[in-house]
């Protein structure tokens, strides 16, 4: 009963204020109220569709303004130019910012290299370029646009009352939006791209899909809070709409409420507008801007990550209750025979992997069975983790064929062939940093294998950390695990996406003797449950223990392949390991 009520008391609240917000202006109140509580609306909703892509996926952009500028610019254009009524221009501003967007996206997403501050600077890039053209073409034209004629629908008494609700009806909107982008797969999927994207995409996130799609989200709100916004101005121009500062502010707000976090910017976007008007709107406004930026340099200083994530923090630290469902530990005894059948479930053709002038693949032919152990060994540099890398689509090839289950895969996004059932692990452990161990684990269950409910996404993330030995770090974020735990966090990742072959990077690296003995058993039962296993490693002891065969690649090329136990004393593959002297 005491949990319902806590669960939803804020519900009740937030309905209220609603309410309360949404029939303010029949309350009379002064326009200046209307004027101000309006501008809050406004950063609320520009700041919270940054926050979209910006905020949930990481991807800084310091260009808001561009998309927000073509609203303005659509409002003002279609209702002075061509008589269209003003509740029509703001869907059509919306379209048109998303349009932009996409287009952007569609080229700038699928190079690896326009990530981070490339990304930021580009979006700049994009705000001048477009202000540039309003200013020298007849939608603005170097005069301003001045919308005093343009006719405002009478939805409230006055026409502060006016702006206001619509404001109001877009920040609940963009809100509605940000909640739902959150708790839904796309917001799961951007999270992780926020963390590391090569990996999510490598887990089954369609990174170039869902990027476009916050992109054109983010923007089409930007520019329906632009078309509204114009009205609010009046008399539009290109150096006010386009300005810097819009662009700045609403990073400054969401990182101070929470980028992250669906409800972070409009916390930031709420007190910086009210700590402003505060300390500005008197006759000390230099003063009080700088008294501004302090407040906000202590705010960012104490809480880095923002001020809804720093309230979560405290009150999970607080109610920090003993683990109420803790992930059963599984038996890691393989209880089956190896079925290994004769029917190859990868077979790998003529692979080669050009990095500009080397050759790190030179022609690879591999056949795995289905059921085997297959282990890939050779000295460094020889290509183990490059074939690893082409196998799971996160290299394309350079030439040849790689074919899983009979279907062509070697040109396949690494979505793709995670779907079709491809996991694989990482030498140096790549968790999403900002994930529990339970998230982390459920995304790869999300994302890979079959579709099923939220449920069941649990039940089989709990059980794989159970599998692995993880139980009872459930809530943790991978930071405090030790290098043991991380690596079979890596294990519990790739098992929970059922996958048909799993491709294990040297998973035993840095482990001591008796986690050694551990995860041998671990991969023995892993195969135990129907997976087909290739697996790289040093370790000689653990691949003539585990394999059923061993293939050896020296300089990109196939070397020998055969029973672990030949492979490893013939004198030719000793020499490529410990040079001639020893091969005798
Ligand atoms: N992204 C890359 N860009 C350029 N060269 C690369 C890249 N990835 C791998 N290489 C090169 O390709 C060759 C094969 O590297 P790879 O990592 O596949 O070897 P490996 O057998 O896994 O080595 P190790 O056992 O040390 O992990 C090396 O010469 C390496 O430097």
């Amino acid at each position: 009963m005491a949990v319902n009520a806590a669960r939803d008391l804020p519900k009740a609240v937030a309905a209220i204020a609603i309410v309360a917000l949404a029939f303010l202006p029949m309350a009379k109140m002064p326009a200046f109220y209307e004027s101000f509580i309006y501008l809050i609306f406004f950063w609320v909703s520009l700041s919270t569709s940054w926050a979209l892509l910006s905020g949930f996926a990481g991807y800084f952009s310091l260009g808001h303004a561009a998309f927000f500028g073509v609203g303005v610019y659509a409002t003002a254009a279609l209702t002075t130019k061509f008589g269209v009524p003003f509740l029509m221009t703001v869907p059509i501003a919306a379209v048109l910012a998303a349009l932009l967007a996409a287009g952007i996206g569609a080229v700038v997403f699928r190079l690896r290299r326009l990530r981070g501050e490339l990304f930021a600077l580009l979006t700049l890039a994009v705000t001048f370029v477009i202000a540039t053209i309003i200013l020298n073409t007849p939608i603005d034209g170097g005069g301003g646009v001045f919308m005093s004629a343009v006719p405002l629908p009478h939805l409230m008494p006055t026409q502060t009352g006016t702006i206001y609700i619509l404001g109001f009806a877009m920040c609940v909107l963009t809100l509605a939006t940000a909640w739902w982008v959150a708790h839904s797969r796309l917001g799961l999927g951007l999270f992780a791209i926020h963390d590391d994207e090569d990996v999510a995409e490598a887990k089954g996130v369609p990174t170039f899909r869902y990027k476009i799609a916050a992109f054109a989200l983010s923007a089409a709100i930007a520019g329906a809070v632009g078309g509204i916004h114009a009205m609010y101005v009046g008399f539009i121009t290109v150096a006010g709409t386009f300005e810097l500062t819009v662009g700045l502010y609403v990073v400054l707000m969401s990182v101070l409420g929470g980028a992250r976090h669906w409800l972070g910017p409009a916390i930031g976007a709420t007190a910086i507008t009210a700590l402003l008007y505060a300390f500005i709107s008197g006759g000390e406004a230099i003063m009080g801007r700088a008294i501004v930026g302090l407040i906000l340099i202590a705010a960012i200083l104490w809480l880095p990550d923002g001020v809804i994530p720093a309230i979560q923090g405290w009150l999970k630290r607080r109610r920090a209750a003993p683990v109420t469902t803790r992930a059963e530990v599984v038996p890691v005894v393989p209880t089956t025979a190896p079925q290994i059948s004769e029917r190859s479930i990868l077979q790998v053709r003529g692979v080669t992997k050009r990095f500009g002038g080397l050759q790190a693949l030179a022609g690879v032919d591999l056949d795995v069975r289905e059921g085997e152990i297959f282990g890939l060994v050779g000295p460094n540099g020889s290509g183990k983790t490059t074939l690893i890398n082409v196998i799971s689509g996160f290299y394309p090839l350079t030439s040849g064929t790689i074919t899983l289950d009979g279907a062509e895969i070697g040109r396949d996004p690494a979505h793709e062939i995670a779907r079709r059932g491809v996991a694989r692990t990482y030498q140096i452990p790549r968790p999403f940093v900002n994930m529990t161990v339970l998230d982390n684990v459920a995304l790869c269950a999300t994302f890979g294998g079959p579709a099923r409910s939220q449920a069941e996404i649990r039940d089989e993330a709990m059980h794989w950390i159970g599998f692995t030995g993880l139980g009872g770090k459930e809530d943790v974020l991978p930071a405090g695990l030790n290098l043991h735990e991380r690596k079979f966090l890596e294990l519990a990742r790739a098992l929970a996406a059922r996958p048909k072959l799993l491709l294990l990077d040297e998973v035993l690296s840095g482990l001591n003797p008796t986690e050694i003995d551990n995860a041998i058993r671990l991969v023995r039962a892993i195969r135990a449950q129907g997976a087909t296993i290739i697996f790289v490693e040093h370790l000689m002891r653990a691949v003539v223990e585990l394999s059923d065969r061993v293939a050896v690649l020296n300089e990109g090329k196939l070397f020998a392949l055969g029973a672990p136990r030949e492979v490893m004393r013939d004198p030719r593959v000793v020499s490529i390991y410990l040079g001639k002297a020893y091969a005798a």
